[in-house]
């Protein structure tokens, strides 16, 4: 088999539906099962039909969606992308119909050590996604970033014919595809940028475009929590797999500083604002908050806070990022802090 006859999607939510639809679309003789439940979910499965915009303007796509476990039997392959928080209940709930499915986890947060007990070893596959993607109104999603994904074998059983079958048929989304035999590093990294992207939400800040050309808010807090992060993971012995372009964190740190060498502010600020103008991204974290949703928060920076106790450091400034989104997250009406007052902030976390 070389690309995978049967999909399905277990959380066909923002990335889920995307992927799933995209592998339709370029692919229309795979049988593609989207499994999705609310408002989002109600509406594919009303309309058989998943709309999906991007650069290439709207494209509506057949699909079955379904919110029935059973819908996923006789699956090759499953994408699972549900929020970390509900990993081991969907796992659970959808377990007897996984059967012999590959299942390729795409979550931000580490996953792995969640799946690991449902799914067997040999057909367990993890990943990062720099993709972004949001649910506009149910039953349509947006690409607003079609960033690199890398998936890898999650233990050393997995051979390389299933690799091969996963990365085929995730390629055939016509988004690039990596593949990594160090995923776990992979991961850490995309998460370490993340915890400064989630920074950026605590003030709504556009964090490509407004946020790290911000000088205050780059070095009082975007650098700031990444260095301590990348402490964070030294210290715990956690390696960081090296990402293509910028979604490798030290070439972003690395950016991040130049920035603050003499001149280089207005010539960025000028060149990024003009022809290379970085992408606006939809944080999931802000989609939750906007949606009075949980967020991931406790597996991002609130990992880099749960490493940090295990090896008796302090995370001051992820473990007051985990804070404020909780904050965030308790009211209904969400307002967000100004990004003066978050630099403020930081700066009193950190001590200068
Ligand atoms: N959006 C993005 O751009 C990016 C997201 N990611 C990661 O990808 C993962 C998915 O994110 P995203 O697509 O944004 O999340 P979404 O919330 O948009 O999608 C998840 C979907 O799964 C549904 N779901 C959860 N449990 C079940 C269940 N038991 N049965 C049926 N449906 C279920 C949810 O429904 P309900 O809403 O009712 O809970 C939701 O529609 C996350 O780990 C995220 O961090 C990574 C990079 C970028
Ligand atoms: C960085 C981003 C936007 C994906 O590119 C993401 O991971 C998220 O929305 O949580």
């Amino acid at each position: 088999m070389t690309v995978a006859k049967k999909v399905s999607v277990i959380g066909a939510g923002a990335i889920g539906a995307m992927f799933g639809g995209l592998i339709k679309h370029h692919q229309p003789e795979t049988e593609v099962v989207l499994i999705a439940r609310g408002d989002h979910g109600r509406e594919m499965q009303q309309r058989g039909i998943v709309s999906l915009r991007g650069s290439w303007g709207q494209r509506d796509v057949p699909i079955t969606a379904s919110s029935d476990p059973a819908a996923v039997a006789g699956s090759d392959l499953i994408l699972f992308t549900v929020k970390t928080q509900d990993t081991v209940a969907t796992a659970t709930q959808f377990a007897d119909w996984i059967g012999d499915a590959i299942v390729v986890s795409l979550q931000n947060g580490i996953n792995q050590h969640l799946l690991a007990p449902i799914v067997r070893e040999e057909n367990l596959l993890v990943g990062m996604t720099a993709t972004n993607m949001s649910i506009d109104q149910p039953g349509v999603v947006t690409c607003n970033r079609s960033g690199v994904s890398v998936i890898g074998p999650a233990s050393k059983r997995v051979t390389g014919a299933t690799l091969d079958l996963a990365n085929r048929t995730l390629a055939a989304s016509q988004l690039p595809i990596e593949i990594s035999d160090r995923i776990l590093g992979a991961q850490y990294n995309k998460l370490l940028l993340n915890t400064m992207g989630y920074a950026s939400v605590l003030s709504a800040t556009d964090f490509l475009r407004e946020g790290i050309l911000d000088r205050d808010w780059r070095n009082q807090v975007a650098l700031p929590i990444l260095d301590e992060g990348l402490r964070v993971l030294a210290a715990a012995n956690r390696s960081i797999e090296r990402v293509g372009g910028m979604s490798d964190v030290f070439r972003f740190r690395r950016m991040l500083r130049t920035f603050n060498l003499p001149g280089f502010q207005v010539l960025v600020r000028n060149v990024l604002r003009g022809p290379l103008r970085l992408p606006s991204l939809k944080y999931s974290v802000y989609q939750d908050l906007m949606r009075n949703r949980p967020t991931e928060i406790d597996y991002v920076n609130g990992e880099v806070v749960r490493l940090a106790n295990e090896c008796h450091i302090d995370a001051p400034l992820n473990a007051e990022v985990v804070r404020l989104v909780h904050e965030l997250e308790s009211v209904d009406d969400v307002t967000f802090f100004s990004r003066r007052e978050i630099t403020e902030r930081f700066r009193t976390v950190a001590g200068c």
